[in-house]
């Protein structure tokens, strides 16, 4: 596509009509997996997507959600919120941040680079500090991408590190962290050995401590702030990997939800408080958990809470985080171009659009949806509605979330005449499976079948179109397997997987306003989640860019 010939203008498709209503509905951590007791999906009563599974072959099929069919780096990589929307949305595959971080570690072009010069400047007088998630999950960060960093700080001349971990436990089973922490104390040490000064500073369980999102609650990123920046925090240790085993300890603890610790010295002073002049890289590379933090550390203005103290200090991202806010303006890896995504397209051809989901998944229907760009393209023709998630809770208290304030407000958008497409996100799949609460989840599943409902309803009212879908597996599969698919079992109990899985995901489409002849191609047998775009770009009545993976489609007369 040469940059003169290009135009937004897509062509009618051939023989499909448009102006017909479509509800684009994600179903968040919702995959296919075998039935049994931890196929929460199974369990639970879900007589919607049930039926929809009735269309096989025609109208319903499967998708691939992880790997490389979503930008990742192997197979081994189970899918993600953020490339699962990215894929849905952009029609194509990128190479993700993983992928991006591995390979500017493994050429070493990540210390050429702007963001590493300008945080360079520091290291001859200042501390490094890294704060970011210790994990090897690959879906915000990995543990091994951090070694490298270490090592390749220290020899371009990094003198004093600290380190601010978060527990995972959410990628990871729980109780991992303790292995992390081991692992990146040798490393630690390893540095120490070497004439560097070296050593984890503070650290907290990712739910409770930073990595929130969306805003739902910075008294989470405050508690990080308070830590990681100024060296306080209820509990003191002497290293990371006493903190977190002691932490452990207390009853209803993991690894999600420890709280906030900083590692003090000798006279019980915190190791590592951020000071002027330092140097600070979150090293997580995907967005959604850090852009508050970013705007903590980066922002002259801010009033989200009392930082009592900012740092003048040399910031950069392991990625740009927000490229439309430029957020944080230094960063050591440019993050994936995700341009001309279908939303861009079909509003610049008039598509009228609403988006809606809760807060804690508001950004992926919008903000990842869209490239990760944040606003409208055209507020004039686009509606997104964010509805005020529960915050300070885990979901398994609350598994119904608000999956029918959702399909109510989907509904709406559909019955007012007002829009063309209207796409939602339903989270609780994959907030409560998150959880590890195999029961809540089994209710999760079932308030979100009941969302669907409400929303095809509403279609089937207005003579439209749906497509539903999901972004990656998670309440599928609530339990850690071996190779032949059997519960794993550790100390007479399974052990149960708080994660997302390598399973497909189904996609169906249907309703009133569907071309009759419309039905599943049979000659795309490993599509993916990118190949959605080019098909709902034809059920709107266009033909996707010559670039977009192809359509699952066929139109047969
Ligand atoms: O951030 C999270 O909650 C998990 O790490 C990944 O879940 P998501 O990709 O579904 O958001
Ligand atoms: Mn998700
Ligand atoms: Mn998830």
């Amino acid at each position: 596509m040469g940059s003169t010939g290009f135009s937004w203008k897509l062509a009618d498709h051939p023989k499909l009509p448009k102006g017909k209503l479509l509800a684009m509905i994600v179903l968040d951590g919702w995959g296919e997996a075998s039935p049994d007791k931890f196929n929460c999906i199974h369990v639970a009563e879900t007589p919607t997507m049930d039926s929809l599974k009735n269309g096989a072959p025609d109208k319903w099929r499967l998708v691939r959600a992880h790997g490389t069919a979503v930008g990742l780096p192997t197979e081994d990589d189970m899918g993600n919120s953020e490339v699962g929307h990215n894929a849905l949305g952009a029609g194509r595959i990128f190479a993700q941040g993983a992928k991006l971080v591995d390979l500017a570690l493994a050429s070493g072009k990540i210390y050429d680079d702007e963001g590493f010069n300008y945080i360079k400047e520091s290291f001859a007088t200042n501390t490094l500090h890294l704060i970011g998630l210790m994990s090897d999950g690959g879906v915000h960060s990995r543990l091994d991408q951090l070694q490298l960093l270490l090592r390749g700080a220290s020899q371009h001349g990094a003198k004093r590190i600290r380190v601010h971990v978060l527990t995972d436990g959410r990628d990871v089973l729980d109780g991992s962290s303790v292995g992390f922490a081991e692992t990146l104390e040798a490393e630690l040490s390893d540095l120490r050995s070497k004439g560097i000064d070296a050593q984890v500073a503070s650290g907290g369980g990712r739910m409770y401590v930073t990595m929130d999102r969306y805003e739902n609650d910075w008294e989470v990123v405050k508690r990080g702030w308070d830590a990681q920046v100024l060296g306080e925090a209820p509990h003191k240790f002497k290293n990371v990997v006493e903190a977190i085993k002691t932490l452990r300890e207390a009853p209803g603890a993991n690894d999600q939800y420890l709280p906030p610790f900083v590692i003090v010295d000798d006279s019980e002073k915190a190791v590592g408080p951020v000071v002027d002049g330092d140097a600070v890289v979150t090293f997580n590379f995907r967005a959604d958990r850090m852009t508050m933090l970013a705007q903590a550390l980066e922002y002259e203005k801010f009033d989200k809470f009392d930082r009592v103290r900012f740092p003048k200090i040399r910031y950069a991202g392991m990625l740009q985080y927000d490229g439309e806010l430029k957020l944080p303006n230094h960063y050591l890896v440019s993050p994936p171009l995700i341009e001309r995504t279908s939303g861009e397209y079909l509003v610049k051809n008039g598509v009228r659009t609403f988006a809606c989901s809760e807060t804690v998944k508001f950004g992926h229907v919008t903000f990842f949806w869209n490239g990760n760009r944040s606003g409208y393209f055209n507020s004039e023709l686009e509606e997104y509605v964010e509805i005020p998630s529960d915050s300070g809770i885990t979901f398994n208290v609350q598994p119904k979330m608000k999956a029918l304030e959702i399909g109510e407000k989907a509904r709406d958008a559909i019955l007012s005449g007002k829009f063309d497409q209207v796409r939602v996100n339903i989270p609780n799949g994959d907030m409560v499976g998150h959880t590890g609460d195999v029961e809540a989840t089994v209710v999760a599943c079932k308030a979100a079948d009941e969302a669907v409902k409400m929303i095809l309803d509403a279609v089937e009212q207005v003579g439209g179109i749906y497509v539903v879908t999901a972004d990656h597996g998670n309440a599928e599969d609530m339990v850690k397997r071996n190779k032949k698919g059997e519960p794993l079992l550790k100390d007479g109990e399974v052990q149960i997987l708080t994660s997302h899985t390598l399973q497909p995901v189904p996609i169906a489409i249907g309703g009133p306003g569907l071309a009759a002849g419309v039905k599943f191609r049979k000659d795309v047998p490993s599509g993916g989640l990118a190949n959605v775009a080019a098909t709902v770009m034809n059920l709107h009545g266009f033909v996707a860019p010559d670039d977009y993976e192809t359509t699952l489609i066929e139109v047969v007369d």
